[in-house]
């Protein structure tokens, strides 16, 4: 595929026929940027890897629809959708969610209720010393978009979650990994996943009443059967059951990962940790959690869970993108089929658009005025351009919803007698997600 392109960007040639092995995390990217710059390609195997680590070029690259699909490899295929079924049901989901389509005060509800459930199950573990964070979280997450989905949820004790987490996990696990033998495994458990959804879908037909749609199961059913204009014409239950899965792949385990990062930082920084209390405490009263009429006086908090995705990058190397044809991009010819990865973890770091960039700093989302700066140059947590992840403003509120209703009650810290709380990620390749058996003293607030 190489043959013909004059123009490629540089890159190490690796070993004859096997190429480069592509690169797990910030540290081994670091020495090829001082080497090659920072946008470079290796080839792995017969694939093609361009990495842009610069923000403004990748800004450029994946706003752009030759940029806009996924790989088609093997394990990536049955994960991921591209073309017209990707654009539909990127539609269907970004009107529910993006958009709060379903309302805001009705996803606030949904994320309410378990957020209650959740603050008394905390208050559990603050009576045994030194723990980990209570499965609880998990669950509450998980049932945030279960219930979005399908007007479902689970105990926190049911022994079903965890058998469904698995499902995820090894799904995550295997195009994370990106390894081939693997694909029989996952075919297995995708169709595991659906067997688990159908039962819901059934339900929801049976129960229809198109004037009054409770969750997005219903509402993709409507839109189905209603099929207003050719838009419509890929809606299938086949691709519910799509839709259903992008939702938990994407949409759990990163808020489940992000909450514990954020609780892990409110340890390790207690001056922030007091302040934002110290905001609540004046702006909400004692016996209310705080809700979404609070936020823009907790602006505050907002910025640091800003500060908190930036400073740990938990998608250190975004999520793969492949071209559609042969593009151009900043003067290299970028061939058809090269796999793109924009690696956010060097952007987070790069000191044209933060100032002083390994310090720990909530105050640069903040204006001089006190308000909450939402986004700037430099910043991707969410992904950019196309594909950029329709989950965020979801996502931002959940954050803040749980993180706030958190410290109005907990006081986190290290556990008594240690040190200060470690930043290190677990042992993990792309991704930066915190450690799981991390200890805290949790402290109930009278
Ligand atoms: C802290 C939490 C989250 C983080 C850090 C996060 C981050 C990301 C990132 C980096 C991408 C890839 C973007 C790209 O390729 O440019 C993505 C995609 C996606 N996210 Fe999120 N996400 C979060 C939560 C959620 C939630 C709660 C949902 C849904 C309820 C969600 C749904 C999705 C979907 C469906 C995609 C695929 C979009 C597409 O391919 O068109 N995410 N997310």
């Amino acid at each position: 595929i190489f043959k013909g392109k004059e123009n490629l960007p540089p890159g190490p040639n690796g070993i004859p026929f096997f190429g480069t092995f592509p690169y797990a995390s910030i540290e081994e990217i670091l020495p090829v940027i001082q080497k090659y710059g920072k946008i470079f390609m290796i080839k792995t195997g017969v694939v093609n890897i361009l990495y842009i680590c610069d923000f403004k070029t990748a800004k450029e690259a994946l706003s752009k629809l030759e940029f806009a699909d996924r790989p088609t490899w093997k394990t990536m295929r049955i994960v991921f959708s591209n073309g017209t079924h990707w654009l539909h049901n990127r539609r269907f989901l970004l009107r529910h969610l993006r958009d709060l389509g379903m309302g805001k005060s009705k996803i606030e509800g949904i994320m309410r209720r378990e957020i209650e459930d959740l603050v008394e199950d905390f208050k559990k573990v603050t009576k045994i010393g030194p723990s980990s964070l209570p499965f609880s979280i998990n669950v509450a997450i998980l049932n945030i978009i279960w219930q979005l989905v399908a007007s479902h949820r689970y105990d926190f004790d049911d022994k079903q979650v965890e058998q469904f987490m698995s499902k995820i996990r090894e799904i995550q696990d295997a195009f994370i990994t990106i390894s081939i033998p693997k694909e029989s495994k996952l075919r297995r458990v995708c169709r595991e996943f659906e067997d688990l959804v159908q039962p819901f879908i059934d339900n929801h037909l049976k129960t229809l009443d198109p004037n009054n749609p409770n969750d997005l199961m219903d509402d993709y059913l409507i839109e189905m059967k209603e099929k207003k204009n050719q838009d419509y014409s890929h809606f299938s239950i086949k691709d519910l059951v799509r839709v259903t899965f992008d939702l938990f792949v994407a949409g759990n385990d990163t808020s489940g990962n992000m909450t514990r990062w954020i609780l892990i930082y409110m340890s390790r920084f207690q001056e922030i940790q007091e302040k934002i209390q110290k905001e609540i405490d004046r702006v909400v009263p004692r016996d209310t959690l705080p809700g979404l009429q609070h936020r823009n006086e907790l602006a505050f908090l907002d910025a640091t869970i800003n500060e908190i995705q930036r400073h740990c990058s938990m998608i250190s190397m975004g999520v793969f993108r492949y071209t559609t044809k042969d593009v151009k991009l900043a003067g290299y010819d970028i061939p058809k089929e090269t796999a793109v990865i924009s690696v956010a973890g060097i952007s987070h770091k790069d000191p044209r658009y933060f100032k002083d960039p390994e310090a720990f700093d909530p105050f640069r989302f903040l204006d001089e005025n006190g308000k909450f700066i939402p986004t700037c140059e430099g910043f991707q947590p969410f992904g950019i351009g196309k594909r950029q992840c329709l989950g965020e403003n979801f996502a931002r509120m959940e954050l803040y919803l749980i993180t706030a209703a958190l410290l109005q009650n907990f006081t986190f810290a290290p556990p008594d007698g240690e040190g200060k709380m470690s930043l290190a990620p677990a042992d993990m390749a792309n991704f930066n997600f915190p450690k799981e058996d991390q200890k805290f003293s949790i402290k109930y607030r009278n």
